[in-house]
This record gives structure tokens, C-alpha cells and sequence, in this order.
């Protein structure tokens, strides 16, 4: 679905027409007070002017409903948003599509949002003294894994700088904005208008998260559930499609665990994706094409070229080196793993990583074989916590996955 643009606080016909031209899809009329409040009279006198298909809305902040509904009646607008303190019961008494807006501060409160039977839900930022238009963004990381009952427009100090980070963050429905194309505090810059919606076009053309269909059999527990297990080296080896290839690997099955390690791990720009070139490697290049990021990958033999890092390793079926390309002194890492056993190879990961001078920030793993209790070593030999999805038992006549954590 193609991300709809708001852009808010319009005062003039001029900038109204500009912002349409640029590709916007809503313009937003500020009635409550504010340095861009205008009359429904004004506002009236734009609406009539504007190409077809454009959505008009008008923004209150708890207004006496009859203000709110006359004011509809006398501008036109086709849509309502509501940014203060109104109710849900308040929002039904208006007559048109109600966005609610909610300014976010800390933690939001996900049952009373989802309680509001509106159209869609506008997340702004909370500035103590202003009801919108600060120009200040909130922390988007509140929003992340958070399921709404309708449609989300994020707002608040969006620009051409950020959406793209915005777009990758969250996938929002919808992106308004007001300061960020704004020449003065009460118009609007065309050049950056139309920047910001090439940037919001551009995110868009990028490859997405793509959401579960609600109620999808979740083919990647029932990948390690129940599955042949055959002795190597003493350790039991687990037969399945995602790490072994037995049977073939189905293509939506590596889709849905890149999926949920993206879901899983604190993803946002500036980090580097790491893993290992063998099992591992095919879930590395999944995950990065989904959230973006780049990676780096530790390969099982030496290309011989300048930068490479060295280190041993052992894991349950072999030991050997590693040998660490494409991750520089300074990069936060997240290491995405399929599968973790004993933790032979993410301890050596960990350590290639440090020695290239990185820092590991996060380890995800799809799959934990838990008696072979791989999370406790690489805590005890690093410090560090892995996160598992999948955790299997692998002691009887075949796996049982014991529970999930997504
Ligand atoms: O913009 C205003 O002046 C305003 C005043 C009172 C309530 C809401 C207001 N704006 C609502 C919007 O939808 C803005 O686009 C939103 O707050 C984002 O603004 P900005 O951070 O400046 O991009």
C-alpha cells in the first residue's frame, strides 16, 4: 500500500495548490488556536479551488462539538482530526471520517488507542504547552511491534532527512507533516514539499516488511517441531528445512524468519548486520534485504585480501577459522544466526567482530537447541545475551519446540 502524505497547517490557496502539485494527498486546516489557525471561511475559499480527489482536514483541539460540526458545515473539509483529549463517544458524533490524534510522550497506551472507532490513529509528539506543529519527532522505537486497530499516520519534525528512517522504523500508513516543508511559520517551502514527497516515494519503493495474514499457520515453529533428529559426533543433529535443507528450503519460509528476527531485533540505521557464510549466511542476506541494513559476513576459508579478521572456532560439528569481511572499528553490530547449539560459532563471531574493533549490540538467533545450553556459554565466555525465537528440544525420538518467542 502506497504511504498517504499529509501535510498540515496550510494557510494560503498558494500553498495549498503547491503542496497538491508536489503529490500530497491531504492537506490539513488548523481551527483550534495556533500561528496557523484560519477561518472556515478561508478555508472554504481554498477547498474550492483544489483539484478533485484532494482529502480537506480540518484540525481541532477539544473544542465544544457544536464549533467542531458548524465549522464543517461552513469549510467543506472532508475529514476531521481531533488532537486533544476528546473521547471516543465525542468522535462519534461527528459526521465524517475522524482521525484521532495522540501525542506521544513515553509509553503509549495501546488498549485505550485501539478503544477509539475511528478512521485512523495519528501519533504526534508531545511538547508540554503545544498541541502540534512542534517540529520535534518522538521516539518511534514506542510505536515498534505494536499492534492498532486502524490505519497509523505518524507526525511530528518530519522531514526529507528522516521519513526514509521513518518509512524502514515503522511502514506507518500515512506521514504528515507541517514544520518540515515550512518557510515561515505559517507557509510552506514548494522545493521542500516536493523533496519530502520524493522521499517518501523513494522509501516506498524499497523492499518491506510484509505483515503475517492474521491467523497464518506459523510454518517456522512447525519447521523445527516434530522433526527426524540423527547423532553426529554425539550431538543430535536437527533435520529440517531451514538450516538443513531437508527438505528443500520453501521460499516463504525464509521469508517468514527474516520477518520475525526483524520483528525481534531493535533494528534502526547506522547498524551492520553480521553472520556466518555457512547455514547462517542465506538467513543474513534475507534479513538485510528485508529491514535494509548491510552486512558482513565471516567466511569458512581465507580470501587472502587486506582487512580480514581471523579467529578459531568450534561448534558442534566442526572446528576451524572464521575469517571476517566488511565490518569496520566503530560499527554497532547485530549478529543474526540460524541456529544455536553449543555457541562455538557465535562465540568466535563475537570475538571477530571485536577484534575488527566493532561492538556487538545484538544477537538474534532463529533456532536454540536447549540442551546444549549455547545461551549460558556465550553469556559466561562474552557478556552478551542472545535472543532465540524458536527453542527446541532435541532429546527424544524426534524435536519438540517448547515455546516461541515472537
Ligand atoms: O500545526 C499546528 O499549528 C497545530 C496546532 C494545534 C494542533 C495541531 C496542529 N498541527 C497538527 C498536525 O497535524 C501537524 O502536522 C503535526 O503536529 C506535525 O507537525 P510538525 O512536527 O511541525 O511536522
Amino acid at each position: 500500500m502506497k504511504t498517504t502524505i499529509k501535510m498540515c497547517g496550510i494557510t494560503t490557496l498558494e500553498d495549498a495548490l503547491a503542496a497538491v502539485s508536489a503529490g500530497a494527498n491531504a492537506l490539513g486546516f488548523v481551527f483550534s488556536p495556533s500561528p496557523r489557525q484560519v477561518s472556515a471561511d478561508v478555508v472554504r475559499s481554498i477547498i474550492n479551488q483544489l483539484p478533485p480527489f484532494i482529502s480537506t482536514v480540518g484540525v481541532f483541539v477539544d473544542e465544544p462539538l457544536p464549533f467542531v460540526l458548524e465549522t464543517i458545515q461552513r469549510s467543506g473539509i472532508s475529514m476531521v482530526q481531533l488532537q486533544g483529549h476528546e473521547s471516543n463517544e465525542y468522535c462519534q458524533q461527528i459526521d465524517k471520517p475522524v482521525i484521532k490524534g495522540f501525542r506521544v510522550a513515553a509509553e503509549v497506551d495501546i488498549d485505550l488507542i485501539n478503544s477509539y472507532q475511528v478512521s485512523a490513529y495519528l501519533f504526534d509528539t508531545y511538547v508540554e504547552g503545544q498541541d502540534g506543529g512542534t517540529g520535534k519527532r518522538f521516539d518511534w522505537a514506542l510505536l515498534q511491534r505494536r499492534h492498532f486497530s486502524r490505519p497509523v499516520i505518524v507526525a511530528g519534525g518530519l522531514n526529507v532527512n528522516n521519513v526514509r528512517h521513518l518509512m524502514e522504523a515503522l511502514s506507518p500508513d500515512g506521514v504528515d507533516v507541517s514544520s518540515g516543508v515550512s518557510a515561515t511559520a505559517t507557509t510552506k517551502d514548494s522545493a521542500k514539499m516536493r523533496a519530502f514527497v520524493s522521499a517518501v516515494e523513494a522509501a516506498g519503493q524499497e523492499p518491506r516488511l510484509e505483515k503475517l495474514a492474521f491467523g497464518e499457520v506459523d510454518i517456522l515453529r512447525d519447521a523445527f517441531h516434530d522433526r527426524p533428529l540423527v547423532e553426529v559426533n554425539g550431538k543430535q543433529f536437527l533435520i529440517n528445512s531451514l538450516t538443513e535443507q531437508v527438505p528443500a528450503t520453501p521460499a516463504r519460509l525464509l521469508h517468514v524468519a527474516a520477518q520475525r528476527v526483524c520483528e525481534a531485533a531493535e533494528l534502526s540505521p547506522g547498524l551492520k548486520l553480521v553472520g556466518e557464510e555457512d547455514k547462517g549466511g542465506v538467513l543474513l542476506a534475507a534479513v538485510s534485504l528485508l529491514c535494509g541494513l548491510p552486512f558482513g559476513i565471516a567466511r569458512w576459508y581465507p580470501s587472502g585480501l587486506e582487512g580480514q579478521v581471523k579467529v578459531g572456532f568450534d561448534c558442534e560439528y566442526i572446528s576451524g577459522e572464521l575469517y571476517l569481511n566488511g565490518v569496520e572499528p566503530g560499527d554497532r553490530v547485530v549478529i543474526v544466526d540460524d541456529l544455536i547449539s553449543t555457541g562455538g560459532t557465535l562465540i568466535g563471531l563475537i570475538e571477530a567482530v571485536r577484534r575488527a574493533g566493532a561492538h556487538v549490540e545484538q544477537i538474534i538467533c532463529v533456532a536454540e537447541k536447549l540442551e546444549y545450553a549455547g545461551v549460558e556459554r556465550v553469556r559466561n565466555v562474552t557478556g552478551l545475551e542472545v535472543k532465540t525465537l524458536v527453542r527446541v528440544r532435541v532429546s527424544g525420538a524426534t524435536s519438540s519446540v517448547v515455546s516461541v518467542a515472537y
